[in-house]
């Protein structure tokens, strides 16, 4: 799996996605989450494995363990590079995440890398504290999340670049961690709380980053996408 920017297509339809992406001409590192997957199902995400992207596909499954087993083993099919779970739903729930997309994926194909959501990145350490009633530092609950995803056998976690060098300490390089609420330090947040810029990201240990609004909303998002995959290089 290469390890380019990944870019959220966060858009409606499958023909704002192909107009966003026809000029860069290059294939790409993308992720398809609930907006893009709910309105145009398997086949948007067939047709980018068809133009030569590497997907991740973004649903966050959250249910009983069999029920997202199952439905892991379906989308083994669609032959996607990444996917995740929510690491809330247990590590029952997370072991048969992984059982059904090895049962999926097709003879001869490699089985999805599949990573579990810790906290979202638009969670602050108030409100999970309030909300969900964990009464510990955020920076343990993603840590927490992070080793039970491991003790799964996920291959990483879904985390703030905050969080990713104490994971790095705690579950190894291997391990990935795949940081979304990127932002150039002169850009908005909007909805997101623990963000940081590429280059911090890469220098505090993100394996890699999720980019969504800074390149999709940009003037010219193939110069967003230059810009923030130098600043990413840079510390390689
Ligand atoms: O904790 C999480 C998990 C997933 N996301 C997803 O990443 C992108 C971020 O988009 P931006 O526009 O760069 O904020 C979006 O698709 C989220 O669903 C996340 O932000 N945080």
């Amino acid at each position: 799996m290469i390890n380019n920017p990944i870019i959220a297509l966060d858009f409606a339809s499958a023909e704002e996605v192909y107009s966003f992406l026809t000029p860069f001409n290059e294939p790409l590192f993308v992720k398809v989450g609930m907006e893009l997957y709910m309105q145009e199902g398997p086949a948007i995400v067939y047709k980018l494995k068809e133009m030569g992207h590497d997907v991740f596909l973004d649903l966050k499954l959250h249910d009983i363990p069999n029920t997202v087993g199952q439905a892991m083993k379906g989308l083994a099919r669609l032959g996607v590079d990444l996917i995740n779970v929510h690491a809330a739903g247990g590590e029952a729930m997370m072991i048969k995440a992984r059982e059904g997309l090895e049962a999926g994926t097709l003879a001869g194909k490699m089985r999805p890398a599949i990573i579990g959501v810790t906290q979202l990145t638009s969670t602050s350490e108030q409100q999970m504290q309030e909300e969900q009633l964990i009464h510990t530092s955020l920076e343990e609950s993603v840590l927490h999340y992070a080793r039970l995803s491991k003790k799964a056998g996920l291959d990483g976690v879904v985390c703030s670049v905050l969080e990713a060098g104490k994971i790095v300490e705690s579950c190894g390089e291997g391990f990935l961690r795949v940081t979304p609420g990127i932002r150039l330090s002169s850009g908005e947040a909007h909805d997101q709380v623990r963000v940081a810029t590429p280059s911090i990201a890469r220098k505090q240990g993100s394996s890699h980053i999720v980019v969504g609004r800074a390149i999709t909303k940009a003037d010219n998002p193939v110069e967003a996408y230059k810009t923030i995959f130098n600043m990413w290089e840079e510390y390689a």
